[in-house]
Protein backbone atom coordinates (compact mmCIF):
# COMPACT_ATOMS: atom_id res chain seq x y z
CA UNK A 1 0.00 0.00 0.00
CA UNK A 2 1.06 3.20 -0.79
CA UNK A 3 0.83 6.18 1.99
CA UNK A 4 -0.11 9.08 0.76
CA UNK A 5 -0.50 12.61 2.48
CA UNK A 6 -3.13 15.58 1.38
CA UNK A 7 -1.57 18.99 2.73
CA UNK A 8 -4.40 21.09 1.57
CA UNK A 9 -7.23 18.12 2.01
CA UNK A 10 -10.13 20.63 2.97
CA UNK A 11 -9.73 22.51 -0.34
CA UNK A 12 -11.12 21.66 -3.91
CA UNK A 13 -8.57 20.37 -5.37
CA UNK A 14 -7.43 18.81 -1.97
CA UNK A 15 -10.90 17.33 -1.43
CA UNK A 16 -11.27 16.14 -4.91
CA UNK A 17 -7.92 14.18 -4.28
CA UNK A 18 -9.50 12.42 -1.08
CA UNK A 19 -12.28 11.09 -3.67
CA UNK A 20 -10.29 9.71 -5.97
CA UNK A 21 -7.45 8.20 -3.89
CA UNK A 22 -10.24 7.03 -1.46
CA UNK A 23 -11.35 4.52 -4.71
CA UNK A 24 -7.49 3.64 -5.31
CA UNK A 25 -6.81 0.55 -4.62
CA UNK A 26 -3.43 0.70 -4.24
CA UNK A 27 -3.42 4.07 -1.80
CA UNK A 28 -4.22 4.80 1.93
CA UNK A 29 -4.35 7.99 2.56
CA UNK A 30 -2.52 8.97 6.35
CA UNK A 31 -2.79 12.48 6.38
CA UNK A 32 -5.60 14.72 5.67
CA UNK A 33 -3.89 18.01 6.15
CA UNK A 34 -5.87 21.36 7.40
CA UNK A 35 -5.39 24.90 8.54
CA UNK A 36 -8.72 25.96 9.72
CA UNK A 37 -9.85 22.68 10.76
CA UNK A 38 -7.69 20.55 12.59
CA UNK A 39 -8.77 17.99 14.57
CA UNK A 40 -12.25 18.09 13.14
CA UNK A 41 -13.78 15.26 11.00
CA UNK A 42 -13.16 15.87 7.43
CA UNK A 43 -16.24 14.18 6.52
CA UNK A 44 -17.98 16.87 8.74
CA UNK A 45 -16.67 19.77 6.38
CA UNK A 46 -17.24 17.04 3.02
CA UNK A 47 -20.10 15.46 4.18
CA UNK A 48 -20.23 13.26 0.85
CA UNK A 49 -17.80 11.81 2.77
CA UNK A 50 -20.00 10.52 5.08
CA UNK A 51 -19.25 7.00 6.47
CA UNK A 52 -16.67 6.89 3.95
CA UNK A 53 -13.59 8.67 5.91
CA UNK A 54 -13.59 8.86 9.28
CA UNK A 55 -10.29 10.34 9.74
CA UNK A 56 -10.03 13.91 11.31
CA UNK A 57 -7.28 16.68 9.94
CA UNK A 58 -4.67 17.38 10.79
CA UNK A 59 -2.14 20.41 10.91
CA UNK A 60 0.46 20.67 8.05
CA UNK A 61 3.51 19.45 9.61
CA UNK A 62 5.84 18.01 6.51
CA UNK A 63 8.82 16.83 8.37
CA UNK A 64 6.08 14.42 10.53
CA UNK A 65 4.24 13.59 7.73
CA UNK A 66 7.76 12.53 5.25
CA UNK A 67 8.30 10.08 8.04
CA UNK A 68 4.85 8.61 7.77
CA UNK A 69 4.12 9.01 3.70
CA UNK A 70 5.38 7.46 0.88
CA UNK A 71 3.99 10.57 -1.32
CA UNK A 72 2.95 13.78 -0.13
CA UNK A 73 0.57 15.76 -2.28
CA UNK A 74 0.30 20.04 -1.42
CA UNK A 75 -2.72 21.14 -2.75
CA UNK A 76 -2.26 24.45 -0.94
CA UNK A 77 -1.77 27.74 -1.87
CA UNK A 78 1.45 29.47 -3.98
CA UNK A 79 4.11 29.59 -2.37
CA UNK A 80 3.14 26.94 0.34
CA UNK A 81 5.62 23.99 -1.00
CA UNK A 82 8.25 26.22 -1.70
CA UNK A 83 8.37 27.57 1.63
CA UNK A 84 8.52 24.13 3.45
CA UNK A 85 10.23 21.25 1.03
CA UNK A 86 13.91 20.61 1.69
CA UNK A 87 16.10 18.22 0.76
CA UNK A 88 15.85 16.28 4.23
CA UNK A 89 11.97 15.60 3.47
CA UNK A 90 12.51 15.27 -0.33
CA UNK A 91 15.39 11.91 0.69
CA UNK A 92 12.11 10.73 2.76
CA UNK A 93 8.87 11.26 0.82
CA UNK A 94 8.17 11.83 -3.14
CA UNK A 95 6.30 15.19 -3.55
CA UNK A 96 3.49 16.30 -6.09
CA UNK A 97 2.27 19.66 -5.81
CA UNK A 98 -0.08 21.11 -7.06
CA UNK A 99 0.56 24.80 -7.05
CA UNK A 100 2.81 26.55 -9.42
CA UNK A 101 6.09 26.70 -6.95
CA UNK A 102 7.66 24.19 -8.86
CA UNK A 103 6.39 24.28 -12.76
CA UNK A 104 8.12 27.92 -14.11
CA UNK A 105 11.88 27.43 -14.25
CA UNK A 106 12.72 30.72 -15.07
CA UNK A 107 12.38 31.82 -10.93
CA UNK A 108 12.22 35.48 -12.07
CA UNK A 109 9.44 34.82 -14.40
CA UNK A 110 7.97 33.20 -11.42
CA UNK A 111 8.20 36.06 -9.18
CA UNK A 112 7.07 38.46 -11.41
CA UNK A 113 4.00 36.91 -12.52
CA UNK A 114 3.24 35.81 -8.67
CA UNK A 115 4.26 38.30 -6.83
CA UNK A 116 5.83 36.28 -4.01
CA UNK A 117 9.55 35.49 -4.06
CA UNK A 118 10.57 31.98 -4.17
CA UNK A 119 11.59 30.31 -0.90
CA UNK A 120 13.60 27.20 -2.66
CA UNK A 121 14.75 27.57 -5.72
CA UNK A 122 17.32 25.42 -5.66
CA UNK A 123 14.59 22.38 -6.45
CA UNK A 124 13.02 24.76 -9.66
CA UNK A 125 15.81 22.58 -11.60
CA UNK A 126 14.69 18.90 -10.58
CA UNK A 127 11.07 19.09 -10.50
CA UNK A 128 9.96 17.50 -13.36
CA UNK A 129 6.37 19.27 -14.84
CA UNK A 130 3.71 16.74 -14.91
CA UNK A 131 1.47 16.76 -17.50
CA UNK A 132 1.61 12.83 -18.21
CA UNK A 133 1.17 12.97 -21.81
CA UNK A 134 4.33 14.49 -22.43
CA UNK A 135 6.68 14.08 -19.79
CA UNK A 136 6.19 10.05 -18.83
CA UNK A 137 9.34 8.98 -18.53
CA UNK A 138 10.80 11.90 -16.70
CA UNK A 139 7.94 11.83 -14.21
CA UNK A 140 8.58 7.67 -13.62
CA UNK A 141 11.93 8.94 -12.30
CA UNK A 142 10.68 12.11 -10.33
CA UNK A 143 10.77 12.67 -6.75
CA UNK A 144 9.29 16.13 -7.19
CA UNK A 145 6.20 16.73 -9.63
CA UNK A 146 4.84 19.86 -10.34
CA UNK A 147 1.26 19.37 -11.17
CA UNK A 148 0.00 21.83 -13.87
CA UNK A 149 -2.54 24.67 -13.59
CA UNK A 150 -6.13 23.86 -14.90
CA UNK A 151 -6.10 26.54 -17.88
CA UNK A 152 -2.48 25.34 -18.71
CA UNK A 153 -3.15 21.31 -18.87
CA UNK A 154 -6.08 22.25 -21.59
CA UNK A 155 -4.67 24.84 -23.61
CA UNK A 156 -0.98 23.03 -23.97
CA UNK A 157 -2.36 19.36 -24.85
CA UNK A 158 -4.98 21.16 -27.21
CA UNK A 159 -2.22 22.69 -29.14
CA UNK A 160 0.58 20.46 -28.59
CA UNK A 161 0.59 18.40 -31.59
CA UNK A 162 0.45 21.03 -34.05
CA UNK A 163 3.16 23.19 -31.93
CA UNK A 164 5.84 20.36 -32.21
CA UNK A 165 5.17 19.48 -36.06
CA UNK A 166 5.32 23.27 -36.86
CA UNK A 167 1.60 23.65 -38.25
CA UNK A 168 0.69 26.56 -36.50
CA UNK A 169 2.38 30.05 -36.34
CA UNK A 170 3.35 30.05 -32.86
CA UNK A 171 3.42 33.93 -33.02
CA UNK A 172 -0.34 34.08 -33.83
CA UNK A 173 -1.54 31.61 -30.85
CA UNK A 174 -4.32 33.24 -29.13
CA UNK A 175 -5.93 30.88 -26.22
CA UNK A 176 -9.22 32.29 -25.01
CA UNK A 177 -10.49 29.75 -21.92
CA UNK A 178 -13.73 29.62 -19.90
CA UNK A 179 -13.48 28.58 -16.33
CA UNK A 180 -16.38 27.15 -13.59
CA UNK A 181 -16.08 28.99 -10.23
CA UNK A 182 -14.44 26.13 -8.30
CA UNK A 183 -11.01 26.85 -10.41
CA UNK A 184 -10.91 30.20 -8.08
CA UNK A 185 -10.51 27.74 -4.61
CA UNK A 186 -12.76 27.38 -1.53
CA UNK A 187 -11.83 30.44 0.30
CA UNK A 188 -14.56 33.23 0.31
CA UNK A 189 -14.23 35.95 -1.65
CA UNK A 190 -16.66 38.30 -3.25
CA UNK A 191 -16.26 37.94 -6.62
CA UNK A 192 -17.07 33.90 -6.13
CA UNK A 193 -20.25 34.68 -4.45
CA UNK A 194 -23.38 33.21 -6.25
CA UNK A 195 -24.89 36.70 -7.55
CA UNK A 196 -21.70 38.22 -8.61
CA UNK A 197 -20.97 34.95 -11.04
CA UNK A 198 -24.60 33.60 -11.63
CA UNK A 199 -26.24 35.02 -15.18
CA UNK A 200 -22.90 36.13 -16.29
CA UNK A 201 -19.48 36.04 -17.69
CA UNK A 202 -16.43 37.93 -17.34
CA UNK A 203 -13.12 37.71 -18.95
CA UNK A 204 -10.29 38.28 -16.29
CA UNK A 205 -6.53 38.71 -15.81
CA UNK A 206 -6.51 40.30 -19.34
CA UNK A 207 -2.69 40.41 -20.93
CA UNK A 208 -1.78 39.61 -16.72
CA UNK A 209 -2.98 36.19 -15.75
CA UNK A 210 -0.16 34.03 -13.86
CA UNK A 211 -1.24 31.04 -16.56
CA UNK A 212 0.44 33.09 -19.49
CA UNK A 213 4.26 31.87 -18.84
CA UNK A 214 3.42 28.69 -17.93
CA UNK A 215 1.58 28.50 -21.55
CA UNK A 216 4.22 29.92 -22.82
CA UNK A 217 7.17 28.05 -21.61
CA UNK A 218 5.39 24.59 -22.37
CA UNK A 219 4.39 25.30 -25.52
CA UNK A 220 8.12 26.55 -26.46
CA UNK A 221 9.58 23.60 -25.68
CA UNK A 222 7.38 21.89 -28.18
CA UNK A 223 7.86 24.74 -30.78
CA UNK A 224 11.51 24.33 -30.41
CA UNK A 225 10.77 28.62 -30.03
CA UNK A 226 10.13 31.24 -28.01
CA UNK A 227 6.51 31.89 -28.11
CA UNK A 228 4.48 34.31 -27.31
CA UNK A 229 0.96 34.43 -26.69
CA UNK A 230 -2.53 36.10 -25.74
CA UNK A 231 -4.31 33.94 -23.01
CA UNK A 232 -7.67 35.38 -21.77
CA UNK A 233 -9.44 33.53 -18.94
CA UNK A 234 -13.41 33.72 -18.47
CA UNK A 235 -15.33 32.74 -15.54
CA UNK A 236 -18.66 31.40 -15.76
CA UNK A 237 -21.37 30.55 -13.99
CA UNK A 238 -20.84 26.60 -13.52
CA UNK A 239 -19.22 24.74 -10.78
CA UNK A 240 -16.43 22.46 -13.00
CA UNK A 241 -14.79 22.73 -15.89
CA UNK A 242 -12.79 24.17 -18.88
CA UNK A 243 -12.79 24.83 -21.89
CA UNK A 244 -10.11 26.29 -24.21
CA UNK A 245 -10.46 27.70 -27.35
CA UNK A 246 -7.41 28.55 -29.62
CA UNK A 247 -6.70 30.16 -32.66
CA UNK A 248 -3.51 30.07 -34.92
CA UNK A 249 -2.65 31.03 -38.40
CA UNK A 250 -1.42 28.07 -40.25
CA UNK A 251 1.45 27.87 -41.71
CA UNK A 252 1.04 26.13 -45.10
CA UNK A 253 -2.51 25.05 -45.93
CA UNK A 254 -3.63 21.76 -44.67
CA UNK A 255 -6.76 19.47 -44.26
CA UNK A 256 -8.68 18.42 -42.22
CA UNK A 257 -7.64 14.71 -42.57
CA UNK A 258 -3.56 15.77 -42.57
CA UNK A 259 -4.34 17.49 -38.92
CA UNK A 260 -6.50 14.62 -37.83
CA UNK A 261 -3.66 11.79 -38.40
CA UNK A 262 -1.29 14.59 -36.05
CA UNK A 263 -3.33 14.41 -33.48
CA UNK A 264 -3.58 10.98 -33.73
CA UNK A 265 -0.40 9.92 -33.72
CA UNK A 266 0.27 12.04 -30.56
CA UNK A 267 -2.82 11.30 -28.81
CA UNK A 268 -4.31 7.65 -30.68
CA UNK A 269 -2.78 5.83 -27.87
CA UNK A 270 -3.93 7.99 -24.72
CA UNK A 271 -5.83 6.44 -22.22
CA UNK A 272 -7.40 9.91 -21.10
CA UNK A 273 -7.32 11.80 -24.27
CA UNK A 274 -10.30 11.22 -26.54
CA UNK A 275 -9.75 12.83 -29.93
CA UNK A 276 -13.58 13.54 -31.00
CA UNK A 277 -15.01 13.24 -34.55
CA UNK A 278 -14.46 15.81 -37.13
CA UNK A 279 -17.09 18.83 -36.93
CA UNK A 280 -17.79 17.97 -32.80
CA UNK A 281 -16.71 20.44 -30.27
CA UNK A 282 -15.79 19.70 -27.33
CA UNK A 283 -18.48 20.43 -23.83
CA UNK A 284 -17.43 20.64 -20.37
CA UNK A 285 -20.09 18.91 -19.40
CA UNK A 286 -19.06 15.43 -20.99
CA UNK A 287 -15.90 15.50 -19.42
CA UNK A 288 -17.11 16.29 -16.04
CA UNK A 289 -16.20 14.24 -12.74
CA UNK A 290 -13.40 12.55 -15.14
CA UNK A 291 -10.36 12.39 -15.74
CA UNK A 292 -10.68 13.27 -19.89
CA UNK A 293 -9.31 15.49 -21.46
CA UNK A 294 -11.54 15.60 -25.52
CA UNK A 295 -10.33 17.74 -27.91
CA UNK A 296 -11.56 18.97 -31.50
CA UNK A 297 -11.05 21.07 -34.05
CA UNK A 298 -11.86 22.83 -36.87
CA UNK A 299 -9.78 24.83 -40.17
CA UNK A 300 -11.23 28.05 -41.22
CA UNK A 301 -9.62 27.91 -45.25
CA UNK A 302 -11.51 31.50 -45.38
CA UNK A 303 -8.70 32.58 -43.27
CA UNK A 304 -6.31 30.09 -43.06
CA UNK A 305 -6.82 30.07 -39.60
CA UNK A 306 -7.37 26.90 -37.05
CA UNK A 307 -9.58 26.71 -34.43
CA UNK A 308 -8.16 23.93 -31.85
CA UNK A 309 -10.84 23.29 -28.77
CA UNK A 310 -9.91 21.51 -25.49
CA UNK A 311 -12.26 20.15 -22.34
CA UNK A 312 -11.51 19.39 -18.86
CA UNK A 313 -12.64 19.22 -15.27
CA UNK A 314 -10.37 21.42 -13.61
CA UNK A 315 -10.42 19.69 -10.33
CA UNK A 316 -10.10 16.56 -12.18
CA UNK A 317 -7.45 16.49 -15.01
CA UNK A 318 -6.96 19.77 -14.07
CA UNK A 319 -5.20 19.13 -10.70
CA UNK A 320 -6.55 15.91 -8.53
CA UNK A 321 -6.73 13.32 -11.53
CA UNK A 322 -3.36 14.34 -12.87
CA UNK A 323 -1.84 14.29 -9.72
CA UNK A 324 -2.95 10.53 -9.27
CA UNK A 325 -1.80 10.26 -12.40
CA UNK A 326 1.47 11.42 -12.15
CA UNK A 327 1.30 9.43 -8.72
CA UNK A 328 0.57 6.12 -10.61
CA UNK A 329 3.48 6.63 -12.84
CA UNK A 330 6.07 7.35 -10.34
CA UNK A 331 5.37 4.58 -8.40
CA UNK A 332 5.23 2.01 -11.42
CA UNK A 333 1.45 1.46 -11.42
CA UNK A 334 -0.56 1.34 -14.32
CA UNK A 335 -1.12 5.18 -15.55
CA UNK A 336 -5.02 4.91 -14.99
CA UNK A 337 -5.51 3.27 -12.05
CA UNK A 338 -8.13 4.84 -9.81
CA UNK A 339 -9.02 7.05 -12.73
CA UNK A 340 -11.52 5.13 -14.81
CA UNK A 341 -13.59 7.83 -13.74
CA UNK A 342 -16.95 7.94 -16.11
CA UNK A 343 -17.92 11.41 -16.80
CA UNK A 344 -20.82 12.48 -14.96
CA UNK A 345 -23.87 13.66 -16.62
CA UNK A 346 -26.61 15.33 -15.77
N1 LIG B 1 -9.24 24.69 -7.90
C1 LIG B 1 -8.69 24.29 -9.05
O1 LIG B 1 -9.38 24.02 -10.06
C2 LIG B 1 -7.21 24.12 -9.18
C3 LIG B 1 -6.35 24.46 -8.16
N2 LIG B 1 -4.99 24.31 -8.36
C4 LIG B 1 -4.05 24.68 -7.32
O2 LIG B 1 -4.21 23.80 -6.20
C5 LIG B 1 -3.94 24.50 -4.98
C6 LIG B 1 -5.18 24.42 -4.08
O3 LIG B 1 -6.25 25.04 -4.76
P1 LIG B 1 -7.74 24.96 -4.27
O4 LIG B 1 -8.05 23.62 -3.74
O5 LIG B 1 -8.56 25.50 -5.36
O6 LIG B 1 -7.71 26.01 -3.07
P2 LIG B 1 -8.66 26.12 -1.78
O7 LIG B 1 -8.61 27.53 -1.38
O8 LIG B 1 -9.96 25.48 -2.05
O9 LIG B 1 -7.88 25.24 -0.70
C7 LIG B 1 -6.65 25.61 -0.16
C8 LIG B 1 -6.20 24.55 0.82
O10 LIG B 1 -4.95 24.92 1.36
C9 LIG B 1 -5.04 24.98 2.78
N3 LIG B 1 -4.19 26.09 3.23
C10 LIG B 1 -4.38 27.40 3.02
N4 LIG B 1 -3.36 28.11 3.52
C11 LIG B 1 -2.50 27.21 4.04
C12 LIG B 1 -1.27 27.31 4.71
N5 LIG B 1 -0.69 28.47 4.90
N6 LIG B 1 -0.69 26.17 5.12
C13 LIG B 1 -1.27 24.97 4.92
N7 LIG B 1 -2.44 24.80 4.29
C14 LIG B 1 -3.04 25.92 3.87
C15 LIG B 1 -6.49 25.22 3.09
O11 LIG B 1 -6.75 24.74 4.39
P3 LIG B 1 -8.06 25.14 5.26
O12 LIG B 1 -9.18 25.29 4.29
O13 LIG B 1 -8.22 23.98 6.17
O14 LIG B 1 -7.70 26.39 5.93
C16 LIG B 1 -7.15 24.38 2.01
O15 LIG B 1 -7.15 23.03 2.39
C17 LIG B 1 -3.59 25.94 -5.39
O16 LIG B 1 -2.20 26.07 -5.51
C18 LIG B 1 -4.25 26.08 -6.74
O17 LIG B 1 -3.64 27.05 -7.52
C19 LIG B 1 -4.47 23.79 -9.49
C20 LIG B 1 -5.29 23.42 -10.52
C21 LIG B 1 -6.72 23.57 -10.45
C1 LIG C 1 -11.69 30.39 -12.04
C2 LIG C 1 -10.36 30.71 -11.40
O1 LIG C 1 -10.27 31.66 -10.62
N1 LIG C 1 -9.33 29.95 -11.72
C3 LIG C 1 -8.02 30.14 -11.17
C4 LIG C 1 -7.07 29.09 -11.69
C5 LIG C 1 -6.76 28.09 -10.63
C6 LIG C 1 -5.55 27.28 -10.89
O2 LIG C 1 -5.45 26.43 -11.70
O3 LIG C 1 -4.50 27.60 -10.18
P1 LIG C 1 -2.99 27.32 -10.46
O4 LIG C 1 -2.87 26.60 -11.73
O5 LIG C 1 -2.31 28.61 -10.53
O6 LIG C 1 -2.50 26.45 -9.39
C7 LIG C 1 -7.46 31.51 -11.52
O7 LIG C 1 -7.74 32.04 -12.57
O8 LIG C 1 -6.64 31.98 -10.74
Amino acid sequence: MIKAGIIGATGYAGAELVRILTGHKDVQIVWYGSRSYIDQKFADIYRNFFRIVDARCLDDHMEELAEEADVIFTATPQGYCASVISEAILSKTKIIDLSADFRIKDVDIYEKWYGIKHQSPQFIGEAVYGLCEINREEIRQARLVANPGCYTTCSILTAYPLAKEGVIDMNTLIVDAKSGTSGAGRGAKVANLFCEVNENIKAYGVTTHRHTPEIEEQLSYAAGEPVLLNFTPHLVPMNRGILATEYASLKKPVTMEEVGRIYQEYYGGERFIRLLEPGTCPETRWVEGSNYVDIGFQIDARTGRIVMMGAIDNLVKGAAGQAVQNMNLMFGLPENEGLDLVPLFP
